[in-house]
């Protein structure tokens, strides 16, 4: 199991981030963290990286401690900040020089498009384009499993394929994703399995087909998705 959860907690003060979370990911799968702003996404992608300890029950990932297998796990974070004097293909091959047994720096830039780019520093990126670098930092070190934290938030519809066409790419090296998104179209256009999160607790946890045939209590799903509907622009990414 890439990733197992088990009756997972975790509070701060009284807010509790993540309440009782049941998740397991299996090797080479593409899985989608769906659900409001507040629902514990970001905390479980920390979770899963070690950099917050949970409060109570258990997380394993590759079948170890959280953070003790960073080396084998990319991440794509919110709150990513970017040095913006350095250039891209520097940016790549510095993050490649933390891993053991990195993807050349080249492969990694043209996996990414970003092989035109590579002497352009950091401040002259789109936004689209700063997305693609985070996505070429995390997947430089050959990992095994991919976190990617809202990955497609700031980009245009045709970005968002793109992005999704590399980042699947990196799947049929068998490397597993579990990423965050606000978008159902976007889980169920990208993801093996949805798992619907609100107010640190999993909905639901179904394949996309079952969303869309109602199997999996959609209207939790609608319940959790209207909770943001005013904070999110509208934006049907097909
Ligand atoms: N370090 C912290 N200290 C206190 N509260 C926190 C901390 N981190 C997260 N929280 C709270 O935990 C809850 C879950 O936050 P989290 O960032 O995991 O949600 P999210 O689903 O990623 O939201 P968003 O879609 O807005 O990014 C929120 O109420 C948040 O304010």
């Amino acid at each position: 199991m890439t990733v197992l959860m088990t009756d997972v907690h975790k509070h701060y003060g009284t807010t509790r981030a993540v309440d009782g979370v049941d998740l397991a990911v299996h090797r080479g799968e593409v899985v989608a963290l769906l659900g409001p702003n507040g629902a514990g996404k970001t905390t479980i992608f920390e979770l899963l990286l070690g950099l917050v300890r949970p409060t109570a029950g258990t997380v394993s990932v590759l079948g170890h401690a959280p953070g003790t297998v960073r080396a084998r796990v990319g991440a794509m974070l919110q709150s990513a900040g970017l040095p913006e004097q350095v250039t891209v293909g520097e940016l790549v091959g510095l993050m490649a020089r933390a891993y053991p047994d990195p993807r050349p720096v080249g492969e990694v830039l043209e996996r990414t498009a970003l092989t035109d780019r590579a002497g352009r520093t950091v401040t002259t990126l789109s936004g689209g384009e700063r997305q693609r670098l985070l996505l070429a930092m995390a997947l430089v070190g050959a990992p095994e499993l991919l976190l990617l934290d809202e990955p497609t938030a700031a980009m245009d519809v045709a970005s968002r394929r793109a992005f999704w066409r590399l980042a699947r790419a990196s799947v049929a090296d068998g490397a597993t994703i579990l990423f965050a998104t606000h978008d159902l179209p976007e889980a169920e256009a990208v993801a093996d399995r949805v798992v619907v999160v609100a107010a640190g607790r999993v909905l639901v946890d179904a394949p996309p087909r079952e969303l869309l045939s109602g199997d999996a209590h959609l209207e939790d799903v609608f319940l959790a998705l209207t909770e943001e509907s005013t904070t999110t622009p509208e934006g049907a990414w097909r």
